[in-house]
C-alpha cells in the first residue's frame, strides 16, 4: 500500500506558553480533497507550517509521500495556495509571471524560462481558466482569479500536495463554483488538497473527507460524520444551517488568500515573498 499523501503523527507545536498544537494525529490518501475546520486559534495555519516544514514540532513527525516536508518542498511535491491578506496586491506582476515563479526550482540560476517551463505555465492557465487573463496585473484580478492564479502557480509547479488557506474567503459564488471544479479537476487527476475552510456549507459539496481540529485532531472522516450538529455545537457553539441564508454554514472565523505556490517552499520568503507577490481567490 502506498504511503499517505500527507501524514500528521502525534504533532506538538509550541509558541513560548502557547501549545497550538497538542498532539495533531491524521493521515490523508492520495487522490482526497480533505476540508481542515476549526474555529479561530484551533491550529490550522500552525498545522499548514507544521506540514510546509516552516514551524519545528516540539514532538511527533510530518511525512509527505513518505518523505520530510523540506524534501518535498525542495522537489516541489508540495503547493501553497496563501490567504488573501499575505499578499501585497500592488506588486507590479503579471499573471502569467504569478505561476511562471512555480517554475523557479525547475530553472538555473538565473531563472531564464525555457519551453517546457513557458509549456507549463500556459497549461497551469489553461487549467484553471485564467489563459484570457495571463497578461494583467494581479492586482487587477478579482478575488477568486488571484486564488486560481496561486492554484496554476503550484500547478505548473508540479505539486502533487496542495495546502489551501481559506480558498472562498472573499469570493462570490460564481467564483466559488469555478474554484470548486479547479480543485475537483486536481483530484480527479490524483492530486491530494488539504483546504482550510470556514465555509461549512461548502465542504459536504466538494471534500471527500473532513479533520475537525481542536489543537489535536478530534475528529476525521467524510463531512457527515464530521459535520454532526453534536460536533459543530461543541467546536464552534453553532449548529451548521444550510439554507439559503447568504450567512449560513459559515462557521466564525475569516479568510484569505496569498501567493507562491513555492511560497511554501521556501521558509524564509514566506511571510516576505507572499507579501511581495500576492495573489488570491477566484
Ligand atoms: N508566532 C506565534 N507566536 C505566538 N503564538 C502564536 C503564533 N502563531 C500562532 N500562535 C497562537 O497559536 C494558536 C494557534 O494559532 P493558529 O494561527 O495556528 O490558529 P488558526 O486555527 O489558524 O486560527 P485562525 O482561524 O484565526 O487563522 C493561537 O492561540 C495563536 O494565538
Amino acid at each position: 500500500m502506498s504511503a499517505p499523501a500527507i501524514e500528521v503523527s502525534g504533532v506538538t507545536v509550541r509558541y513560548g506558553d502557547v501549545v497550538a498544537l497538542d498532539g495533531a494525529t491524521l493521515a490523508l490518501a492520495p487522490g482526497r480533497i480533505c476540508a481542515l475546520l476549526g474555529t479561530n486559534g484551533s491550529g490550522k495555519s500552525t498545522l499548514f507550517k507544521t506540514v510546509l516544514g516552516l514551524v519545528a514540532a516540539e514532538r511527533g513527525r510530518v511525512r509527505i509521500h513518505g518523505g520530510t516536508p523540506e524534501a518535498a518542498r525542495r522537489s516541489g511535491t508540495i503547493g501553497y495556495v496563501p490567504q488573501s491578506e499575505q499578499v501585497d496586491w500592488s506588486f507590479p506582476v503579471r499573471v502569467a509571471d504569478v505561476v511562471m515563479m512555480g517554475r523557479y526550482g525547475h530553472m538555473g540560476i538565473g531563472r531564464s524560462p525555457r519551453r517546457a517551463d513557458r509549456e507549463a505555465v500556459a497549461r497551469a492557465l489553461e487549467r484553471t481558466g485564467l489563459s484570457g487573463l495571463a497578461d494583467r496585473q494581479i492586482g487587477a484580478l478579482s478575488g477568486g482569479q488571484r486564488k486560481r492564479a496561486f492554484v496554476a502557480r503550484g500547478i505548473a509547479q508540479g505539486a502533487d500536495v496542495f495546502l489551501l488557506d481559506e480558498p472562498f474567503a472573499g469570493v462570490d459564488k460564481r467564483s466559488e463554483a469555478t474554484i470548486v471544479d479547479v480543485l475537483r479537476g486536481m483530484r480527479d487527476d490524483g492530486r491530494t488538497l488539504l483546504v482550510s475552510t470556514h465555509d461549512l456549507a461548502t465542504v459536504p459539496r466538494f471534500c471527500d473527507e473532513a479533520v475537525l481540529l481542536q489543537r489535536r485532531v478530534v475528529a476525521q472522516g467524510t463531512p457527515d460524520e464530521v459535520l454532526t450538529p453534536a460536533r459543530l455545537m461543541e467546536a464552534f457553539g453553532m449548529a451548521p444551517d444550510p439554507g439559503p441564508d447568504p450567512g449560513a454554514g459559515r462557521a466564525p472565523g475569516r479568510g484569505g488568500a496569498g501567493p507562491d505556490g513555492r511560497a511554501a517552499a521556501e521558509p524564509e520568503h514566506a511571510g516576505h515573498t507572499a507579501e511581495a507577490r500576492g495573489g488570491e481567490g477566484a
